[in-house]
């Protein structure tokens, strides 16, 4: 890894253009929230319009009876209040969550197939932070600050509506908060922005710390350098803690503006009711009402000023979610040219894994269809890196790869899967019944199919198991030595059935029973496949149509096995050295 680069971050704008896209395309359910928000605050105001009506009676003497009427009209709008807050928040939920599932199922799609450098560099951390701890953030606010939002921003215009309507003078008293509130709110936002997207920042690079040692335990442990990993998990930590204290600061600092933005406003509106009943232009009951609404709209505005964190943290979370979905397909051009065989050619490739260090310098080779080429070198020869580029994994700096004529970059990446299937040196097994793990490549493949890749890769150890291919393997269930594992991803490779095959697997002890096992294995898995073996062993170049020496990033010889060790070259060096080893074992 070459340091990291977080995934991109989409901007405030195209953020808002997404969610206004999204809301767009569920316009019934959009409607149907606000309809039944503006149902549930005028529920809300009637009571105090009542309360102020009752004053009035109460003043002019009316009877005890009175009351009776007002109770009636206050329950049944708590009712209706309560039941369309209900349903509104409810509706406000449901769009929240179809909204936010969808954008990370889309998340999801989008980052597994994003080239592994691409992910290897961000770090899977920062991913996992952001379909984690970002969609758990969003879903948060879906499910509990949103439907508070829309109903407090309705309940606080109804208010103001009301208030103007029992006397427009004490409602423009109430309004003398706003500017208070607005004031309050520009001295928090630009101060807090940051702090909220930075705060993720450093979640993710919590999170990224933590996975990375996790990741390498073994390793860690093997090197005694846990202490190292702990001090860099207590950094990040450390980091995350920080801001989040910062942030709580600058909050209570906020508490403290708007609650002056209440008094101020309560203190005006009781003035100039005062006034105005002094002159006899409204009534005590209607400068009550007022009063009163406008002390109902503490809460609300208290929720709309508080959740504005909630918002700028969802917003961060939003951006970043959206963020990955824009991630360009740097290098597709997808043409819709299907390659018409395995036929293999590399023109012209260069690749440097940081930018800097070129670890292939230039190399060209072409591999007949059907035909199997076994690269071969020392250690860091570059093999790895360039079966991964034959393999679509790894994209070359320059140069192009073609598979039956047709470039890779045109070929959108589940195509390339279909032409170009890989086992590498990491099999992952992942956790269920074995014939699932199967099918990864080939979902419709049948049990019969599913037994005669098994057959031909030689894995009768699957009869053996408790229950056959349909045992539990996997994390949970009955853990596979790594030859196991290899040989479903070989078996895998015979389903999935693509022109050109790429194995680069390290398993086997050189020499071993398991090791001529595997090979045979690999052998009758890629007949008839143009295929790219990396030869960990020499025996596997051996048997290759075409052996290709790497030194340094560059072919140094290349031709068939007798050739090459009768050429008394590098392959003849490498093959001497091998042979005798396997004499001493
Ligand atoms: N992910 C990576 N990031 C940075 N450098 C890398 C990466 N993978 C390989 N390299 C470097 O690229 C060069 C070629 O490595 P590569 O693994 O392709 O060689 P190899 O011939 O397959 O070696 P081996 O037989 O040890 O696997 C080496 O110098 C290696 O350190």
């Amino acid at each position: 890894m070459t340091g990291t680069e977080l995934l991109p971050i989409a901007s405030g704008a195209r953020s808002g253009r997404f969610l206004l896209r999204e809301l767009a395309g569920h316009r019934a359910a959009t409607l149907g929230a606000v309809v039944l928000g503006i149902v549930a605050a005028a529920a809300t105001v009637v009571p105090v319009y009542v309360f102020g009506v009752l004053v009035d009676r109460v003043t002019e003497g009316a009877p005890a009876s009175t009351i009776v009427g007002v109770v009636a009209v206050i329950v049944v709008a708590a009712v209706v209040g309560g039941v369309f807050t209900g349903l509104g928040a409810y509706t406000v939920a449901l769009l929240g969550e179809r909204i936010l599932a969808s954008l990370r199922e889309r998340v999801v799609a989008r980052a597994l197939i994003l080239p592994v450098e691409r992910l290897d560099r961000a770090g899977r951390g920062d991913l996992l932070s952001r379909v984690g701890d970002d969609v758990a953030v969003m879903a948060k606010s879906l499910g509990e600050v949103v439907p508070q939002i829309l109903a407090a921003v309705l309940l606080v215009a109804v208010s103001i509506a009301a208030m103007l309507g029992v006397d427009w003078r004490l409602g423009l008293a109430g309004m003398v908060a706003i500017p208070l509130y607005v004031m309050a709110l520009r001295w928090y936002l630009p101060r807090s922005a940051p702090l909220y997207a930075s705060e993720r920042v450093a979640m993710g690079e919590r999170a990224q710390a933590l996975v990375s040692s996790m990741q390498g335990a073994r390793t860690v442990r093997a090197y005694g350098v846990e202490s190292e990993h702990l001090a860099r998990i207590d950094a990040a930590s450390a980091g995350a803690r920080d801001i989040a204290v910062t942030v709580f600061r600058l909050f209570t600092r906020f508490g403290s503006r708007s609650n002056r933005a209440e008094c101020v406003g309560l203190s005006v509106v009781l003035l100039a009711g005062f006034l105005l009943v002094r002159d006899g232009s409204v009534t005590v009951g209607e400068t009550t009402a007022a009063a009163l609404l406008f002390h109902r709209l503490f809460n609300p505005i208290g929720m709309l000023m508080y959740s504005f964190d909630d918002v700028q943290s969802a917003g961060a979370s939003l951006a970043r979610l959206v963020g990955v979905l824009d991630l360009p397909d740097e290098r597709r051009a997808v043409t819709g040219r299907e390659p018409d065989s395995g036929r293999i050619e590399l023109v012209g490739i260069r690749h440097s894994y940081d930018g800097v260090h070129e670890v292939i310098h230039g190399l060209d080779l072409t591999v007949a269809d059907g035909d199997t080429v076994a690269l071969v070198g020392s250690t860091g020869a570059g093999k790895s890196t360039l079966a991964a580029i034959v393999a679509g994994s790894t994209e070359p700096t320059t140069g192009t790869v073609r598979i039956g004529g047709v470039p890779l970059t045109e070929l959108a990446a589940d195509r390339v899967r279909r032409h170009v299937a890989v086992v590498s040196q990491e099999v992952h097994v992942f956790a269920g019944p074995l014939i699932d793990d199967l099918r990864l490549a080939a979902p419709d493949a049948s049990d019969d199919e599913v037994q005669a890749a098994l057959d031909l890769v030689g894995a009768g150890w699957v009869a053996d198991l408790p229950d056959g291919v349909h045992t539990v393997v996997g994390e949970g269930g009955l853990a596979l030595t790594a030859a196991r594992a290899q040989h479903v991803a070989l078996a895998r490779l015979v389903l999935a059935d693509p022109a050109v095959a790429v194995l680069d697997e390290a398993t086997a002890e050189a020499g071993s029973a398991g090791a001529r096992d595997l090979e045979d294995a690999a052998r009758a898995a890629t007949r008839g496949r143009t295929t790219v073996v990396v030869a960990h062993r020499l025996t596997q170049a051996a048997a290759a149509d075409r052996v290709v020496v790497l030194e340094h990033g560059r072919i140094v010889e290349q031709g068939s096995h007798d050739d090459l060790v009768q050429a008394g070259g590098r392959y003849h060096d490498l093959w001497s050295a091998w042979s005798e080893s396997l004499a001493d074992r």
